[in-house]
């Protein structure tokens, strides 16, 4: 723990810059009430800027990105429908491009069900876990291409990589945290039935680093079945290890059985902290309701508690934690309030 520090803020696209200057607004109180002096760099990144400039991420600003300590990031990306910007390119030359050269193995995506919250399923007992959704390989490294594009005869591949290295990694600290859990209990997830190559690296993975953590109970599922416990008994799940894919695909459904994808945070981390994590909501840059005040700040406020928490501010990052819990349990459903005002809110509350 420092008393300074130093974050860069890529607020981002649609509704990126108005949860992110909540998030910065309590990381402000949250740091003041310690002493602590917080640094803030913006970076103009995302589609608007790509529109603007042509420029996605240049090696320029990822060398600067690597002199902060953390990277608090909003949401980038076009409406699904936008024809001004190919589909992807920001994703994966912008957001991508940042976990890969970062080296974000962890996907770390917390899912907890808040006191107040009006959860979808019918009786969802406690909900609290964590999934370490793996960040630098699987389906999303880019590994593929299109033969004989725009024919009948048109072949496309998405070949995903899973390497040794990574896998074991990215294991380690599911079992690591779930060692550090009072339910010691690890499910990992894959497709093992269907994806012999990867899902047998992945369970041979698993049954190898097992042996080091005698007290953490192994569970297994497909990820089709994981889905099914998700929502009819969330609350058997503790940690969660999965592949890249899988883990984008589970955790929007957990945050939508734990009061929806408002209340979702995330954190991208470099566990060997070789360079700064980055840390973001789970959801995107909700166009549809982007600059209106209509979007809930709380996963991007709760992403600036895991960046605390990170960087050793563990007092702090429980402070915001108990002041979101708070202002949860207090909500109004008959009465929305604007983004702003749910910042200002937590943001007394410290
Ligand atoms: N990390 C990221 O930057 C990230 C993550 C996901 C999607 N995206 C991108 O964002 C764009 C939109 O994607 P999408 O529509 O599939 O997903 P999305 O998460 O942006 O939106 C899905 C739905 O959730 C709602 N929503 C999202 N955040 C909310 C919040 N804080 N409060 C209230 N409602 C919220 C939206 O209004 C929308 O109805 C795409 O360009 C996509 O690629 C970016
Ligand atoms: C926008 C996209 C690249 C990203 C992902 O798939 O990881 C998003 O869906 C997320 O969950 O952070
Ligand atoms: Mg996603």
């Amino acid at each position: 723990m420092s008393a300074s520090i130093d974050i860069a803020v890529i607020a981002g696209d649609g509704i990126g810059p108005e949860v992110t200057a909540e998030a910065v607004k309590v990381l402000k109180e949250a740091t003041a009430s310690d002493g602590v002096e917080l640094k803030i760099t913006d970076y103009e990144l995302g589609a608007a800027h790509w529109l603007a400039t042509g420029e996605t991420l240049t090696d320029a600003t990822i060398d600067a990105l690597r002199g902060h300590d953390a990277i608090l990031f909003g949401a980038v990306g076009a409406a699904p429908g936008d024809t001004s910007i190919p589909s992807g390119l920001i994703e994966r030359e912008l957001l991508l491009k940042l976990r890969f050269s970062l080296d974000h193995y962890v996907n770390l995506r917390p899912s907890r069900l808040y006191r107040g919250v009006a959860s979808p399923l019918a009786d969802p007992g406690a909900i609290d876990f964590v999934v370490v959704r793996e960040g630098t390989e699987g389906p999303y490294v880019g590994n593929g291409g299109v033969l004989r594009k725009g024919t009948p005869q048109e072949i496309a591949t998405e070949v995903s990589v899973n390497t040794a290295f990574g896998v074991e990694r990215v294991v380690r600290d599911g079992f690591r945290r779930a060692n550090e859990r009072p339910r010691k209990k690890l499910t990992y997830v894959h497709k093992h039935n269907v994806l012999v190559h990867a899902g047998h690296l992945w369970k041979r993975t698993v049954e190898a680093v097992a042996a080091e953590f005698p007290d953490v109970a192994v569970d297994y599922l497909h990820v089709d079945a994981a889905t099914i416990f998700l929502v009819t008994d969330p609350a058997r799940f503790d940690v969660i290890v999965t592949d890249n894919l899988f883990g984008d695909i589970i955790t929007d459904l957990a945050a939508a059985v734990t009061g929806g994808i408002g209340l979702a945070a995330s954190g991208n981390i470099n566990m060997d902290r070789t360079a700064p994590s980055m840390f973001e909501p789970v959801h995107g840059s909700a166009p549809d309701i982007a600059g209106q005040q209509k979007a809930d700040p709380t996963a991007a406020i709760l992403s600036a508690a895991l960046l605390l928490e990170h960087l050793g501010h563990g007092a702090a990052a429980a402070r915001i934690e108990a002041a979101v819990a708070a202002d949860i349990a207090g909500r109004n459903p008959a009465s929305a309030r604007p983004t702003s005002a749910i910042g200002d809110a937590i943001a007394a509350a410290l």
